[in-house]
């Protein structure tokens, strides 16, 4: 198994600039300190090939016995490393700072557009891939644009101005050595791109074997109860093998990049030997020109190598832009309409009484009318629903597994909208009102419901931020969750860890419970919500929702008698159809679905249960 972060780094592809048309706008705040990077750039190819000239004239100096020009070189070679370490300093720390914002600008965005998102779009998109996007592509694209901005700068100036230099000085070497560079270009990109693809293999398959040492680790006691260790032997074996083969194929591109771009920088120094030391007895060149053109013969690499790096690099972005690029173009599909931004902005008010749409700011009646849904259009799992509930009613959604209990309260949630029919809120169409004003006046609490790294307080708090501490501990106290907080080591401030690791699933129920409690809402959904809490808590729990349901819509998926049977209306919902409805007494007399789950599961539960 993998874990998902790998898996999806696509083949390197053709070149194109289009892929990076949408993330490239992210430099464009920055684009003063883009160009500041390019002067610094050229600034330091200037001064670095400086360097080898100021040799030149010692070595000349030298050769000719005059030590005043030998001596002047001093300053001028200390003023050049000056500047050039000054340069340095300051391009890594402009490179660096400029990166680390467009990575933050592009995190920012492509986490508010996620937030944004339906559900739909979760649906299909691994939690490891949006991760990654998040994540490794931000960063990815950050840096290149920051080191590959800088390097080509760098490595096609530097190339150019050694170029002139050497023209300059003596055609037949400068062509000599100039050759080269064609032949570093293409070993140095043949060797870049497959470094690349053998390192992404390695990572790949480094993280399949850690999947493997996870699972054999986590199911350690099913492996030895089932006699299975010889097979998992085979299976690690098999996959440890395959990344021994590919760090060594990495290792051998290693091995021989660095030889072969010896080899072409030792022809040219070669070349410009053989003939340059003719050029020189003939007079052509000094002693000192000729060191410079062997030093260049040899520091041409550096550019060409970077150069070749950078490109390989980009185009290994290209799947990380084309990524980005489609989760910030990807627009909600449940969102506020046109009609609704407007009539919000035209009413921007805030009178009591009326929402930030300017309509009535409660809901009296929730009803369903014809609603037939689908996750796939085409295939639908709810059939022409309808259903009409008024404040104070508990309705109770039973029914064999996968019939579409959460599929409507989902629906209701407005996590998802109707293939055909509507959701009215008070004779208004759900999708007229504002979608965060309708949220707001939800409470839903799941079944394995989600806590947030933090403390007990913060997690109930999470439901209305502006509650006080004595509005927190009141919740908590409707839902009797107060007696386990209070036993907790630091009470409500214990921290519960990520995702709420640190609490049994029933402590997480009922801190959802206060959680949704305290942001009082009109709307309550339940998904077996006390189905992980002991008899004599959910009995008390149960007397806790009762009072909080009073004036309140509610829906309950509940698997527990207690539950169902107060329920205002039972609903049986089978494969996508509402097949019976009524109270509990009344369902029992019509000896259907109802009375049968109730025989040979309900009262078995709950007995259990009570044992
Ligand atoms: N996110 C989804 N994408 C695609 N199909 C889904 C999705 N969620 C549910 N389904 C399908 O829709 C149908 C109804 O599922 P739903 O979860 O509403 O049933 P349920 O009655 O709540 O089941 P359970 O009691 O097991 O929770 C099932 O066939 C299920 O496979």
């Amino acid at each position: 198994m993998a874990d998902g972060y790998y898996e999806d780094e696509a083949p390197l592809q053709g070149f194109r600039l289009s892929s990076f048309r949408r993330v490239l706008a992210f430099g464009r705040p920055y684009l003063g300190v883009f160009v500041l990077v390019i002067v610094i750039a050229l600034v330091v190819a200037g001064f670095e090939i400086g360097l080898p000239l100021v040799f030149a004239q010692v070595i000349d100096a030298a050769d000719t016995g005059d030590a005043e020009r030998a001596w002047l070189m001093m300053p001028i070679y200390a003023f050049l490393v000056a500047v050039l370490v000054a340069a340095i300093m300051a391009f890594i720390n402009l490179v660096g700072g400029v990166s680390a914002r467009v990575a933050h600008d592009i995190r920012r965005d492509s986490f508010d557009r996620l937030q944004d998102l339906e559900f739909g779009y979760f649906d299909v998109r691994p939690t490891g891939w949006l991760m990654s996007r998040l994540t490794s592509d931000c960063n990815k694209i950050a840096r290149i644009m920051g080191w590959a901005t800088l390097d080509l700068a760098w490595g096609s100036a530097t190339i150019l101005v050694v170029a002139v230099v050497l023209f300059l000085n003596d055609f037949v070497l400068a062509s000599i050595v100039m050759g080269t560079v064609p032949l570093l270009a293409v070993a140095g990109r043949w060797f870049q791109v497959r470094l690349l693809e053998t390192a992404r293999l390695v990572r790949k398959t480094n993280s399949r074997v850690t999947a493997t040492y996870n699972e054999s680790i986590l199911g350690v006691r099913t492996t030895k109860t089932l006699v299975q260790e010889d097979n998992n032997a085979r299976d690690f074996e098999a996959v440890s093998a395959r990344m021994m083969n590919e760090s060594m194929a990495h290792a051998l591109y290693g091995a021989a990049f660095m030889p072969t771009i010896g080899v072409i920088c030792s022809l040219g120094v070669a070349g410009a030997l053989w003939f340059g030391g003719d050029h020189v007895i003939a007079g052509v060149i000094t002693i000192g020109i000729l060191s410079m053109f062997m030093h260049f013969a040899t520091f041409l690499q550096e550019p060409v190598k970077e150069m070749a790096r950078q490109l390989t690099m980009i185009q290994s972005a290209q799947a990380s832009a084309e990524r980005i690029t489609d989760l910030l173009e990807t627009e909600p599909k449940i969102r506020d309409s046109e009609a609704v931004l407007e009539r919000i902005a035209a009413y921007g008010g805030d009178e009591p009484g009326l929402a930030c749409d300017g309509l009535p700011n409660h809901i009296r009646r929730v009803r369903f009318e014809g609603v037939t849904f689908g996750y796939k259009p085409d295939r639908p799992v709810l059939h022409d629903f309808s259903l009409a509930v008024e404040p104070g009613q508990t309705i109770a959604l039973v029914g064999p597994t996968g019939g579409g209990k959460s599929t409507i309260v989902s629906l209701l949630c407005r996590f998802y909208e109707p293939t055909h029919g509507r959701i009215l809120i008070d004779e208004h169409d759900v999708q007229d009102r504002s979608l965060s004003w309708y949220q707001s006046r939800l409470g839903i609490v799941l079944q394995q419901p989600h806590l947030f790294t933090g403390t007990v307080a913060e997690n109930i708090r999470y439901g209305r931020l502006d509650a006080s501490d004595d509005a927190v501990a009141e919740a908590a106290a409707l839902v009797r969750a107060d007696a386990f907080i209070d036993r907790l080591k630091d009470g409500y401030q214990t921290q519960v860890g990520s995702g709420g690791v640190l609490l049994s699933t029933g402590q997480k129920q009922l801190i959802a419970l206060a959680r949704a409690v305290i942001a009082d809402p009109e709307i309550f959904v339940m998904d077996e919500a006390t189905s992980s809490v002991d008899t004599e808590t959910e009995r008390l729990i149960q007397d806790a929702i009762e009072r909080v349901l009073e004036k309140r819509i509610a829906f309950v998926i509940a698997h527990r008698l207690s539950t169902i049977r107060s329920a205002d209306r039972i609903l049986v919902i089978q494969n996508g159809r509402m097949t019976e409805s009524g109270r509990h007494e009344e369902l029992l007399g019509q000896n259907g679905h109802y009375a049968q789950l109730y025989r040979d599961h309900l009262v078995s539960w709950d007995e259990m249960q009570r044992a």
